[in-house]
C-alpha cells in the first residue's frame, strides 16, 4: 500500500527534516531530479539532449528554486535554459545564482512568449504545494503558449494539491516529478499530472500516517481469493445478488456474472430477472425472491430493483441478515429517501454504500463537491458505513477516516452497467471475507483493469469489462512481486 499525504503533513515533515540537512541540499537533490527526468523527456520527445532549448516557469517560491537549480544541472549537459521569471523580485535567490553561473539565461517576462513557442522542453515550477487557487493571468498567459512537452515540478501549477480540483487556468503536464511523498493530485487529478515521477529525498520516518492510502498490484493480488486443497462451494464465501427486475434484467445479469467471474465460490441471485440469469449463466443458484434465497455470506443489494416497496422490503431483509451488505443504485436511492430502513441493520453488520455523485447527493443532500476526499469521508462518518464514491477517480472511506484512492486508468469504465459489474466484484470480495474497505478498494482495482484491458484504445462495453476480470486479475498478480 502506498501512502499519500496533505500538503500540511507534507510541509511538516519537510520542515523537520530541513532542521537536520545541510541547507539547499534538498532543493538540490529535488532538483536533481527534475533535471534527470528532463534530459530522459528531451531525448524521447526531440531526439537528443545537448543542444535543446529548455524554458523554466519561475514562481516567487522554492517550486521556483527547484527549477531553477534543474536549468543549471541542464546546463552542464548542453541544454540551453531560459528562465522566464514571473516575480524577479522574489526567485530564488540561490537557484537563480546558480543558473547564471551555469551560463542560463533570464528573459524578461514580455520575451517569455517567444522562447516558449521555440522550446523543446518546459519546466513548471510556477508554484508548487504552496499554491493556493488557479493560475493568475499573468502566468496563465504564459502557459497557454506552450506546445511543447511540460514537466511539472512536484505538481502541475493552477491545480489544487489536496483536492486535485481545477477551478481556471491549469498546467496540463506530461510528467510530474514529485518529492519525498506523493500529494492527492498526484492520484486525485492524474490526467493533470502526466506520468508521475517519485524522487526520495528522505522525507519517509517523518511523514507518519498517510492521508490517503493506494493500492498496489501485490495488495490486490495478496487480497483476491484464491480456492486451496481443502476449500468447496461454500467455504470461500457465498455471495448472494438482489439486483434486477422483469423490466431491467440487464443488472441482474451484470451484477451477478461479475461475481461468477470473481471468485470459484457460489453465487446466489434472488429477484425478477431469475429466468435470464440462469439462461446467462447456469452456474448460478437463481430464484425469485430473496426471502427464500438461502444463506450467503454477503448480499448485493440494489442495481436495477426499483425505489417502490418491493425494492424497499429487498433491502430491509438483506440488512438484517447479519452479512455484509453492498447496497448500490436503487438500494442508495431508498436509504436516502427512506433513512429508517437502516433500522433494520444490526450496528456491527458491515454496510458498504456505492453512489455516483447523483446518489451522493440524494444520500448526504450535498454533491460532493470539489473536496471529495472530504465528503466520502463525511459520508462514512455519518452513515457508519464504508463508502465507496465513483468518478473518475474512486474513493473509498471507512467510519475511521481512513481513504482509499483508485486512479483511473483513463475513462473507459463511463459505460451503462460498469456499476454493476463493480457492485457484483465487490459482493463476491465481501463474501470471501475481506474487510470492506479492502474489499471496495480491491474491486474498484480490478474494475478500473477490466477496463482498460476491454477497451485497449477503444470504447468498451459493460460486458466487455465483465469479460476482462480474470485477465484482470491475471496482471494484478503477475505484476506482484
Ligand atoms: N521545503 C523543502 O524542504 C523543499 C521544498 N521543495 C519545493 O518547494 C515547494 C514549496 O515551496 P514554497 O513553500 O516556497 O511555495 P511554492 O509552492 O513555490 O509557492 C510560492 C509562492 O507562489 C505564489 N503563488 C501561490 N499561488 C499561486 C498561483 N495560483 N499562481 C501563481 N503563483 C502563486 C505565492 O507567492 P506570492 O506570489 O503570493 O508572493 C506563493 O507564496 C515544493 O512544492 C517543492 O517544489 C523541494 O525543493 C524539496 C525541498
Ligand atoms: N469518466 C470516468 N472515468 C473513469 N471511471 C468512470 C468514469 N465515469 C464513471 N466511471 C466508473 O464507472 C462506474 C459507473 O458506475 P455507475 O454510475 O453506477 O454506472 P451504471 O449505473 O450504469 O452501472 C463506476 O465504477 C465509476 O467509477
Ligand atoms: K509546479
Amino acid at each position: 500500500m502506498r501512502g499519500i499525504w496533505t500538503t500540511d503533513h507534507v510541509r511538516q515533515a519537510e520542515d523537520r527534516l530541513l532542521a537536520v540537512t545541510p541547507e539547499g541540499a534538498l532543493m538540490r537533490r529535488a532538483a536533481h531530479g527534475v533535471a534527470v527526468h528532463a534530459a530522459r523527456m528531451l531525448a524521447e520527445h526531440a531526439g537528443s539532449v545537448s543542444g535543446r532549448r529548455v524554458v523554466l516557469l519561475v514562481g516567487a517560491g522554492n517550486n521556483g528554486g527547484d527549477a531553477l537549480w534543474a536549468g543549471a544541472f541542464l546546463r552542464k549537459r548542453g541544454v540551453g535554459v531560459a528562465a522566464v521569471l514571473l516575480k524577479p523580485e522574489k526567485a530564488h535567490p540561490q537557484g537563480l545564482a546558480a543558473l547564471c553561473r551555469a551560463g542560463g539565461r533570464v528573459v524578461p517576462l514580455a520575451d517569455g512568449p517567444q522562447w516558449i513557442e521555440n522550446a523543446d522542453l518546459v519546466v513548471d515550477g510556477i508554484v508548487g504545494i504552496s499554491a493556493k487557487g488557479p493560475l493568475r493571468p499573468d502566468a496563465a498567459e504564459l502557459v497557454e503558449r506552450v506546445t511543447a512537452p511540460v514537466l511539472a515540478v512536484d505538481l502541475p501549477s493552477g491545480v489544487e494539491p489536496d483536492t486535485g480540483a481545477v477551478d481556471g487556468a491549469a498546467v496540463a503536464a506530461t510528467a510530474t516529478v514529485t518529492f519525498g511523498a506523493l500529494k492527492p493530485v498526484h492520484v486525485l487529478n492524474p490526467e493533470r499530472c502526466g506520468e508521475v515521477v517519485f524522487v526520495d529525498i528522505g522525507l519517509g520516518d517523518e511523514l507518519g500516517e498517510p492521508d490517503l492510502r493506494r493500492l498496489d498490484a501485490a495488495d490486490v493480488a495478496a487480497a483476491w481469493p484464491m480456492p486451496g486443497p481443502s476449500d468447496n462451494k461454500y467455504s470461500q464465501g457465498v455471495t448472494g445478488v438482489a439486483a434486477g427486475s422483469a423490466a431491467y434484467p440487464g443488472a441482474a445479469v451484470l451484477a451477478a456474472a461479475a461475481a461468477v467471474r470473481a471468485t470459484s465460490g457460489m453465487v446466489r441471485y434472488a429477484g425478477h430477472a431469475a429466468d435470464v440469469v440462469r439462461w446467462h449463466w447456469p452456474e448460478v443458484v437463481a430464484t425469485g425472491s430473496i426471502f427464500d434465497a438461502g444463506r450467503v455470506q454477503a448480499w448485493v443489494v440494489g442495481p436495477g430493483i426499483g425505489t417502490g416497496s418491493a425494492g424497499r422490503d429487498v433491502l430491509v431483509h438483506a440488512l438484517g441478515q447479519g452479512v455484509p451488505v453492498c447496497a448500490d443504485a436503487d438500494a442508495i436511492t431508498i436509504i436516502a429517501e427512506r433513512p429508517e430502513v437502516l433500522d433494520a441493520r444490526d450496528p456491527d453488520t458491515p454496510l458498504l454504500l456505492t453512489p455516483h455523485d447523483g446518489e451522493f447527493e440524494r444520500l448526504t443532500g450535498k454533491a460532493p463537491g470539489p473536496d471529495r476526499v472530504a465528503a466520502v469521508r463525511e459520508a462514512a462518518r455519518r452513515f457508519d458505513a464504508v463508502v465507496l464514491l465513483k468518478g473518475h477517480s474512486t474513493l473509498v472511506a471507512d467510519p475511521a477516516g481512513r481513504v482509499l484512492v483508485n486512479k483511473a486508468r483513463g475513462s473507459w469504465l463511463a459505460t451503462a452497467g460498469s456499476g454493476d459489474v463493480l457492485s457484483g466484484l465487490t459482493g463476491a470480495l465481501l463474501a470471501s471475507g475481506l474487510e470492506p474497505w479492502l474489499a471496495a478498494g480491491v474491486a474498484a482495482d480490478i474494475h478500473a483493469r477490466a477496463g482498460e484491458l476491454a477497451a485497449r484504445g477503444v470504447p468498451a462495453s459493460a460486458s466487455g469489462v465483465l469479460a476482462a476480470i480474470p485477465d484482470a486479475v491475471r496482471q494484478a498478480r503477475s505484476l506482484a512481486p
